[in-house]
């Protein structure tokens, strides 16, 4: 076992000139052995760069990203770190953890649960805007500005944690989020696991209703969104509320809604360079 400030390296995989590496530490937050990855792009051999978060979607770990979605070479370009956590806590195997794709492990949903057994574990928000930001913080050449986007599940924790510490990133962005999950199946199943039955306590972690209760924004919201996504025409995604809360409360956003793309990896492979450009141009004028 690692100690919480020790990393282990998994593996190292040159791409596009810098480096794909997978780390094992010990995470205090959830109790239990965690991989992350992170890209780090050539400029980093010789100075401090800054940071894209990517959170991933249900079913995923810390590879799906790295090896789908095509974006090491615009991040070497642009000289933009990358750090995809997983998506829940590992080998902790509660009663009933590995029952469905769509709650326990592989869909923490970057909350903090509450109930039992739930809370002794999964505790993903904390995980990724405060253990997991340390720790990189000490062992990677960064240089402190960070931005953050996701895909779906991962979108969804994206324009959370955006939301709820918009001083810490430069820009948020997300791929077929799941913008309203109080309003959802996949998220009622979610929050009422993690957080209970009282809806009340759910609305801190739905950007529709932190958009609602007045949340600003880190800058223009990016959000695309395939039209042929079976998820989306199934109700779980509802990207229709989000630019509604963002209507009515006057936070800006950027909806584009495309036509034929479905939910997968080829759909994020398609747009990842638009998204990183973005990111790039606010992280620069941070
Ligand atoms: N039945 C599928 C459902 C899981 C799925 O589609 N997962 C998506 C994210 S969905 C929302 O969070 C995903 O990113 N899958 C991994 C991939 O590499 O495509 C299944 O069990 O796969």
């Amino acid at each position: 076992m690692t100690t919480s400030d020790e990393l282990e390296l998994v593996s190292a995989t040159k791409s596009f000139g810098g480096w794909l590496k997978r780390y094992k530490h010990h995470s205090k937050v959830l109790g239990c052995e965690m991989i992350f990855a992170i890209y780090l792009p050539p400029a980093a051999e010789e100075q401090d760069v800054p940071l894209l978060w990517w959170l991933s979607g249900l079913t995923c770990t810390d590879e799906n990203f790295m090896q789908k979605a095509g974006a090491h070479g615009t991040a070497a370009e642009l000289g933009l770190a990358i750090v995809c956590p997983d998506t829940s806590p590992r080998g902790t195997d509660l009663p009933g953890e590995h029952d469905s794709y769509d709650f326990g492990s592989g869909a923490g949903f970057y909350v903090n649960a509450t109930e039992a057994p739930w809370n002794r574990h999964f505790r993903m928000y904390d995980y990724v805007t405060e253990e997991l930001p340390a720790l990189v913080a000490r062992h990677f050449p960064l240089n402190g500005q960070q931005s953050i986007s996701g895909h779906s599940m991962g979108g969804h924790g994206a324009l959370v944690c955006a939301l709820k510490n918009p001083e810490r990133y430069a820009s948020v962005s997300a791929f077929a989020p799941i913008a309203n999950p109080t309003q959802c199946p996949w998220g009622e199943k979610a929050l009422g696991g993690y957080l209970g039955d009282d809806r009340e306590t759910w609305k801190e972690w739905d950007a529709c209703e932190l958009i609602a209760t007045g949340a600003p924004a880190p800058a223009e919201i990016k959000v695309d969104q395939g039209e042929a996504d079976n998820f989306y025409q199934d109700g779980q995604l509802r990207p229709e509320a989000l630019e509604a809360a963002c209507k009515q409360a006057g936070v800006p956003l950027t909806l584009r809604m495309l036509p034929g793309y479905d939910h997968s990896y080829f759909f994020i492979a398609s747009f990842i360079d638009d998204h990183l450009r973005y990111h790039a141009h606010h992280l620069r004028s941070g």
